[in-house]
């Protein structure tokens, strides 16, 4: 048995610094990782698809004319867009195993960890054999996997996931994407911008159901502008494999049934915790009806000296957040500070082009919450930067406290959105006003400038 004062299963957003920073400050650690150093981000996630969004951008910049640069052919050179992607990858993967391998105190070991007692862990090697651990500390940051949903027949057709489509060789020619959100929407632009014909099935009565309407009736309009086929309200009952090697799926939209075929299906419905094969009933871990970890405000789990961090618990599934837990855990267990995941802002940003930046409450949940408010909405056509760009698609979007002039939540679906976001969510945090912000000094023209046009847009309602 190995005995350490801390024991990190997960070498993802959270478990990773987590891992360094423990060893950094005496603690004798062991980081445990079944696959890649780095986890989802790295490996399979953020990396790899925000590398392959901006090829496909470059595609899609190829073929517009409105610039007045006519570039007569271009060429999808998918080998060579999947191998600048490999290449950003392993240079950060490697980047993240070489300063893990250099930290003093900490080992780093390749293998599958489940539990076998209340502070105890078996480790399946990746180079062959068991070894065992333990220590006082536990903590758990095993991330998420794909949820496959329950079709008739799906077993028997070879689908994709975010995970294995990283590894294709060819543009697909034809591709139906099962989920209508982050993942489906990103690899479907991306796809149709290299040349594959998308149709996206989703369940719900729109894209993007948590966002407001105008933000996913406004993202549906650009994406079928691209060409995609977006069918929504559809339910997919079975999976059949055609005879020249295509997939049919049967789907049922209200009382309608029809049958759409591609030679290619991506699921992306939807993502769940890896914690089955952690043999939690071994601790006092307790999980909840979908399997994610019940955490505090201060992610300790129900047994005393075990957390869970990231996508494991429930919650916003995103890196800054699996960052910030790692912040949130060390810093109490080593400063005895009292910080919390309660309250803290949660912004994301959807890699669509234009992209999508949330920051705050929506407007939906504003008027849900009957809270006395005003909005504050403008349309990229209406900012000069973006018509310089000639990047008119979206609208920013704010919901403001009529009492405070607090910013209570911003949207800014446009091109850079999550980077004008950013500069909202700032002021939130500073407690800026709308007021103050409609007449603050912004560079020129710039289009974080436009945040004076949209909180004037308050005054001419
Ligand atoms: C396609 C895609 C695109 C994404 N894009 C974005 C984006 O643009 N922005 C954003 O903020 N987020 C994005 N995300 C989400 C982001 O990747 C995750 O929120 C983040 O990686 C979560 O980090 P984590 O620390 O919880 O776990 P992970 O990064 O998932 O790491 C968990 C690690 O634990 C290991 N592990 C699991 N079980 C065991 C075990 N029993 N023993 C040993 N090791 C184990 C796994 O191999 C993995 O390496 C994306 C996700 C996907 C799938
Ligand atoms: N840019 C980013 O920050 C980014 C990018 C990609 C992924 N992610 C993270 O990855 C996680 C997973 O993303 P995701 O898009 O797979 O999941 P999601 O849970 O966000 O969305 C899944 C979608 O699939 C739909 N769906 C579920 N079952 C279906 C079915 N049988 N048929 C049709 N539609 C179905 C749901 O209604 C939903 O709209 C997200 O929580 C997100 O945090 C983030």
């Amino acid at each position: 048995m190995k005995i350490y004062d801390a024991i990190v299963i997960g070498s993802g957003q959270a478990g990773t610094p987590l891992a360094k920073k423990l060893a950094k400050a005496g603690k004798k650690t062991a980081l445990i990782e079944k696959r890649f150093v780095g986890g989802t981000c790295v490996n399979d996630g953020c990396t790899p698809t925000k590398t392959l969004v901006a090829s496909a951008r470059a595609a899609f910049m190829a073929k517009r004319k409105d610039l007045g640069i006519d570039v007569s052919a271009y060429k999808v050179d998918f080998p060579a867009i999947m191998q600048r992607k490999n290449d950003i990858v392993e240079k950060s993967r490697d980047g993240g195993q070489k300063g893990l391998e250099e930290t003093e105190n900490l080992d780093l070991v390749f293998g599958d960890a489940s539990f076998t007692g209340k502070k105890t862990l078996t480790v399946k090697l990746n180079a062959g054999g068991e070894e065992e651990f333990s220590a006082e500390l536990i903590f758990i940051d095993t991330g998420a996997k794909t949820s496959i949903p329950k079709i008739e027949g799906l077993e028997t057709v070879s689908y994709l996931t975010s995970t294995t489509i990283l590894d294709l060789k060819e543009v697909p020619e034809s591709m139906i994407i099962i989920g209508g959100n982050y993942i489906g929407l990103e690899f479907g632009q991306m796809f149709s911008r290299f040349g594959s014909k998308i149709t996206i099935l989703e369940k719900g009565k729109t894209i993007m159901s948590r966002e407001d309407a105008d933000v996913s009736e406004a993202v549906t309009q650009f994406l079928t502008e691209e060409g995609i086929n977006i069918i929504c309200g559809a339910e997919t009952t079975k999976a059949e494999k055609t005879a020249d090697g295509k997939i049919t799926l049967t789907i049922k939209k209200e009382d309608n049934q029809q049958q759409i075929t591609a030679s290619h299906l991506l699921i992306a419905a939807g993502r769940s915790p890896q914690t089955e094969a952690l043999n939690l009933e071994q601790t006092g871990v307790e999980v909840d009806e979908k399997g994610y970890i019940k955490v505090n405000d201060k992610l300790e789990t129900t047994a005393a000296g075990i957390y869970a961090l990231g996508d494991v618990k429930p919650g916003p599934a995103f890196t800054h957040i699996a960052y910030n837990d790692h912040l949130i855990v060390l810093k109490n267990l080593l400063e005895n500070a009292d910080l919390s995941i309660k309250g803290r802002p949660v912004p994301y940003c959807m890699f669509t082009d234009p992209q999508l930046g949330r920051i705050g409450l929506s407007e939906n949940e504003v008027r849900k919450q009957g809270l006395d408010i005003k909005v504050a909405k403008l349309q990229m056509q209406h900012v000069a930067r973006a018509n310089e760009i000639n990047e008119k698609k979206g609208f920013m979007k704010a919901v403001v406290d009529a009492k405070t002039d607090q910013i209570l939540g911003a949207t800014v679906l446009g091109y850079e959105g999550g980077e004008v976001m950013a500069v909202l969510q700032m002021a939130m945090q500073g407690k800026i006003t709308a007021h103050q912000l409609r007449e603050n000094i912004f560079a020129h023209p710039t289009l974080s400038e436009s945040i004076n046009n949209l909180f004037m847009s308050i005054e001419e309602a």
